[in-house]
């Protein structure tokens, strides 16, 4: 069991090099939102840029895009078309697939193209709708750097665990039939790789709104983005996501207002390297 905490979180969060541009600090799409849940693509892609994401683009309905571009304007956005998202998809470092995606046939035809495309070298999140889909389809998964981050009804779905048989053996059993890392959300949020159990030491029951984990997505994305793709950056993303939260010192966490308090949090975090 690895104790993350913020010691853990400031070898992982280095300073900017000098010499840093936008492409160096990765290329991240996010396929998320339907025509109901566009929030979770705006908080998703917000926790992205904020968290340091080089070069942001959101996949969404067209119905979110006035919404998301008149928040955001540092993201990019696109439709959900092959045609269109085939190259993005291709040219990302990380993709983010499902918050808010819905289970119909649309969100169902973008999973299908994101897991047919995926290659590798590129970190692909998967959460919300998407791990609700592939519980369902079970579809062939890409040879990508997979991360699960399912809350422990979404894990139920994987996994076939109820809430009360998730434990830590247990989780480490159904996981060994799967490739990549699992970042179980909950009090405390737990990331398996395998090997390791890595265990998370920030965040509250303020943290129970909708939304968070949306956050959560982008903040993962940021992090292998910039700092590679591995447990280490994984489970120091999760703690950075928490404490921001915990940071607030406020009743409810409003994801919008942990994503805004993450350039500075990160800078704090950065600032202790000599
Ligand atoms: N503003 C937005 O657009 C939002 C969109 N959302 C999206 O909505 C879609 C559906 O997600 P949901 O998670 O709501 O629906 P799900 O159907 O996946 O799961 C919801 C059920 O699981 C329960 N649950 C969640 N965490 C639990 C835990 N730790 N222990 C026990 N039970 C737990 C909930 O109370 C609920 O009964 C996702 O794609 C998600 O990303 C949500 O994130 C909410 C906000
Ligand atoms: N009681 C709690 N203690 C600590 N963290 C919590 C608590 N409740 C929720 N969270 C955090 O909030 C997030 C919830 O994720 P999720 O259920 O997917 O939200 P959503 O889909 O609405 O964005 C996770 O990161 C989880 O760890
Ligand atoms: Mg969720």
């Amino acid at each position: 069991m690895i104790v993350v905490d913020r010691a853990f979180t400031e070898r992982v969060v280095k300073k900017r090099p000098i010499a840093s541009y936008k492409g160096k600090m990765g290329r991240v799409v996010i396929v998320a939102g339907n025509d109901r849940f566009g929030g979770a693509a705006i908080m998703s892609a917000t926790a992205a840029v904020y968290a340091g994401a080089g070069l942001t683009t959101v996949a969404t309905n067209p119905d979110n895009w006035t919404a998301l571009h008149a928040r955001l304007p540092e993201a990019m956005v696109t439709d959900l078309q092959a045609e269109t998202l085939t190259p993005l998809l291709t040219n990302a470092d990380v993709i983010v697939v499902g918050p808010g995606l819905g289970e119909d046939a649309a969100a169902k035809s973008v999973l299908n193209l994101v897991l047919k495309t995926a290659s590798k070298d590129q970190a692909l999140i998967i959460d919300g709708s998407a791990i609700t889909l592939c519980s369902q389809d079970r579809p062939q998964m890409p040879n990508a750097k997979i991360i699960w981050t399912p809350h422990a009804v979404e894990w139920q779905r994987m996994s076939g665990l109820t809430p009360s048989q998730q434990d830590d053996k247990e989780n480490q059993k159904a996981f060994a039939k799967m490739a990549g890392t699992l970042v179980l959300k909950g009090s405390p949020t737990r990331t398996y790789n395998g090997k390791d159990v890595f265990l998370n030491t920030s965040g509250s029951p303020a943290m129970a709104t909708g939304g968070s984990g949306d956050t959560l997505t982008g903040v993962i994305a940021a992090f292998c983005a910039q700092f590679g793709t591995n447990a280490q950056t994984i489970a120091a993303a999760v703690w950075t996501h928490s404490a921001a939260a915990d940071n607030l010192h406020e009743y409810v966490a409003l994801p919008t207002r942990v994503a805004a308090s993450l350039p500075a949090f990160m800078a704090e975090l950065a600032a202790t390297q000599s």
